[in-house]
């Protein structure tokens, strides 16, 4: 028997058409005169439809559906939750708005990603925040607190930088991080202002934020930083001194941030059993030298101590190693990685140079005639050792050279004393040890010294990133002698990923794995060799 071809929508069905053509007109006709969109339309459809189809049904349904609007009673019918209809009204906008947020998410991403391009921000990580177009954001998209915006305003912050766009968003989301991003960037407000933000107000519940530097210079910047971002509320903003470990009640401290070194910490939880169980928000600043200082016993002994469950971990440094990162995975929680520029390599403000001083001798000389030449104060020269730091101070000291010295062999009060006066210009030339490579904070530095070669390439971005801050330029010279050739390629490529010209001869060195590279020197003196002590 030949099928009806109008009776596919009852495929399956045994339907006699012909015994109940009566009822099939009836039907037919009620049908049509209830719903006339619904049933000429649907009657017309395949089975299958195409994909974009159930879109168009949904459409046609929702015209029926706009033609019943007239039927006495409706509107009861519309608030009645059990209606069939209404369910479906419910779903379609549902899908709807579905539809629009997805479209609005990947609007949302093309923008994220051409902000990020823009400012060579390199993310990897789930679902990761957007970053910041403005400060102003903080306040719409954050709830960031007047106070905050203000003092970052009085400070002369105008806008975020490129770490600040993408990591403060991060935190604040309540996502751990681990970031990279070049000297003089703005790490520090990259992690204060969220910090701040997330504490909302002072509170005497036990230390609720935590904040790791490897020196006791860089946990003292970063406290007057975190004070100064946080003036006009009453946060109780604490640097873990040497008194303060001594303080017998010590297990009592309250406040709110705590700054302090990997050293002193664990002092303070061993023997004055500190409790860290409610810190909410830990940092490891300069997280590859907290590692690097052997301290990795320390550091997750002090991760294990801040036991909250709902903690916001975060690393950041100018340089991330890959054991470090690797480090960062197995502590963190869904991290966020945060890249800007190309990782591992120096602030592209600084011009870099390499001067071949020859010997230990050569090297005094080149920096007398620099100074008489053209060194532009302020000036850091660093050494590579505290008893050179010394020697060159007594030299530079006898050619009426405003300069001061800071080693490890001073008290505290000589450290600060020695950053303070070369902070306020009271001395134009600071001969230091790696001690202040790190995170120092000394604005317009207009050239970096390294009269000793630094030891590994890390170190050398530190070092010369202490010019060249917040996007001031600087300059860098790094004095080699025949020793140091071997090191040379090493220094040279962190120099041309920086867009620097290097000689070729240089260039053509072999690469060499990099030890520590602290050779031992001739002393530094222009006495004759034989009346040095
Ligand atoms: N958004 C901003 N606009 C202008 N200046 C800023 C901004 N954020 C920070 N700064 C300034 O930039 C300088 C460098 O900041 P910061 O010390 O945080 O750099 P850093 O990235 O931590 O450097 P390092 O790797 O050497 O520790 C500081 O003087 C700081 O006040």
């Amino acid at each position: 028997m030949e099928r009806d071809p109008s009776s596919f929508l009852f495929a399956g069905i045994q339907f006699n058409r012909k015994k109940f053509a009566g009822d099939f007109a009836r039907f037919r006709d009620k049908k049509e005169r209830d719903d006339p969109v619904e049933s000429s339309s649907l009657l017309e459809t395949g089975a299958v439809e195409p994909e974009e189809a159930p879109l168009s049904a949904k459409k046609r349904k929702r015209k029926a559906v706009s033609a019943s609007d007239a039927v006495e009673g409706f509107s009861v019918f519309k608030s009645s939750k059990s209606s069939p209809d209404s369910v479906v009204e419910h779903k379609e906008r549902d899908e709807d708005e579905h539809l629009k947020e997805r479209k609005e998410m990947y609007r949302q991403m093309e923008r994220d990603a051409i902000l990020r391009k823009r400012h060579n921000i390199h993310v990897s990580g789930s679902n990761v925040p957007s970053p910041l177009q403005e400060f102003a954001e903080l306040k719409t998209r954050f709830k960031c607190k007047s106070y905050l915006l203000r003092n970052m305003a009085e400070v002369g912050f105008k806008e975020p930088t490129p770490i600040q766009r993408q990591a403060i968003p991060i935190l604040v989301s309540g996502r751990e991080c681990f970031a990279c991003a070049p000297t003089g960037s703005g790490k520090t407000l990259a992690f204060v202002c969220p910090m701040l933000m997330k504490l909302k107000h002072a509170s005497k519940e036990g230390i609720r934020a935590l904040i790791l530097c490897p020196t006791k210079e860089l946990a003292a910047q970063t406290t007057r930083e975190c004070r100064n971002l946080a003036r006009g509320n009453k946060f109780r903003i604490k640097l873990m001194t040497k008194a303060l470990v001594t303080n017998p009640d010590l297990s009592k401290l309250r406040c709110d941030i705590l700054i302090s070194t990997p050293l002193r910490l664990r002092l303070a939880i061993k023997k004055r059993k500190m409790d860290l169980s409610r810190v909410e928000y830990l940092v490891l600043d300069e997280s590859d030298k907290l590692f690097e200082l052997g301290l990795v016993k320390e550091i997750d002994f002090v991760v294990k101590a801040c036991s909250n469950p709902s903690i916001v971990r975060s690393l950041f440094s100018a340089t991330l190693p890959d054991y470090v990162e690797e480090l960062a995975r197995t502590i963190m929680h869904d991290a966020v990685r945060v890249i800007v520029g190309r990782k591992n390599t120096a602030s592209e403000s600084i011009k870099q140079k390499l001067v071949f001083a020859g010997s230990e001798e050569g090297k005094l000389l080149a920096l007398r005639q620099s100074f008489a030449e053209s060194l532009n104060p302020p000036v850091l020269i660093f050494v590579q050792s505290k008893e050179r730091a010394k020697e060159l101070y007594g030299e530079l000291v006898l050619d009426n050279i405003r300069a001061s010295v800071l080693h490890s062999d001073l008290s505290q009060i000589q450290r600060e004393n020695a950053v303070d006066d070369f902070r306020a210009g009271k001395t134009w030339v600071l001969i230091a040890t790696d001690v202040i490579a790190r995170g120092m904070d000394f604005k317009g530095v207009n050239c970096v010294i390294n009269y000793d070669f630094p030891d590994s390439a890390a170190a050398y971005i530190h070092r010369i990133g202490r010019s060249g801050r917040a996007g001031r330029s600087g300059e860098a010279v790094t004095f080699y002698t025949e020793d140091d050739i071997p090191y040379l390629r090493n220094i040279a490529n962190v120099m041309t990923a920086s867009g620097c010209e290097v000689p070729s001869w240089i260039m053509a060195l072999p690469k060499k794995r990099w030890k520590k590279h602290r050779p031992r020197r001739e002393s530094i003196s222009t006495k004759p060799k034989d009346e040095r002590a």
